[in-house]
């Protein structure tokens, strides 16, 4: 089994209800009430920016050019202004600015801010490469559900097709294999701080899709 498999096996229970989480039914059926999806929104909207200073810190301890490009290539696609689906979001869900910028942060949302933090603070490859590869498959394995049809509302439509597109599943791919190679590389203790990482993100993954319903 590669590193990656073995890694979603090992938490396998949180991986299984993220990705069959009740949100995802509901945006599939487009029936997610307009209160959860704007708490949902307005907290993961909270989350880009300590992703993009990991994306950072991968940048800076990939241990090849070939994969400090390719993350570089990816913080630019998802920090340019192309993508404008949370603000037409939050503008379609009535979001006042103060909850867009500032809402009151909710516990799995520090919790995934910390986490990310403290991947970064550590300075190693595998471990901020395991937090990136989980926030981006888990999203991609929810997701990506050939042939289902889309929801009618764009906010429930493009949430699911900017986590299933081709480009986005290339890159899932190759973080997959980017955790694979250089979990052969490393030596035991860092494969098992790899592995806390990765499993600290699945256990947030899901206490965020189950803190949107109160
Ligand atoms: C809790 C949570 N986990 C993972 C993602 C997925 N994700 C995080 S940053 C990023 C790249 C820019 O879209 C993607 C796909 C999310 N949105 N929210």
């Amino acid at each position: 089994m590669s590193f990656s498999e073995e890694l979603r096996a090992q938490n396998a229970e949180n991986w299984r209800a993220a990705t069959g989480h009740r949100f995802v039914e509901e945006i599939f059926a487009g029936t997610v009430p307009p209160e959860v999806m704007r708490r949902y929104l307005t907290q993961d909207y909270q989350f880009i920016d300590g992703f993009v200073a990991l994306l950072g810190m991968a940048i800076a301890t990939a241990d090849r050019f070939d994969s400090r490009i390719r993350f570089a290539q990816f913080a630019a696609m998802i920090t340019s202004d192309e993508n404008t689906y949370f603000q037409r979001s939050f503008d379609a869900l009535g979001v006042p600015a103060a909850e867009r910028l500032h809402p009151v942060l909710t516990a799995p949302t520090t919790g995934f801010q910390a986490l990310m933090r403290d991947a970064a603070a550590s300075r190693d490859y595998a471990a901020c490469l395991a937090v990136l590869t989980v926030a981006e498959w888990i999203y991609l394995s929810w997701a990506d559900r050939p042939g289902a049809e889309l929801p009618p509302d764009f906010v429930h439509a493009e949430w699911i097709t900017l986590h299933n597109n081709d480009g986005f599943r290339a890159f899932v791919d190759w973080l997959r294999g980017e955790l694979d190679r250089v979990g052969d590389a490393i030596d035991a203790e860092s494969r098992t701080t790899a592995a806390a990482f990765f499993s600290r993100a699945v256990t947030l993954e899901r206490a965020f899709f189950d803190h949107i319903y109160v």
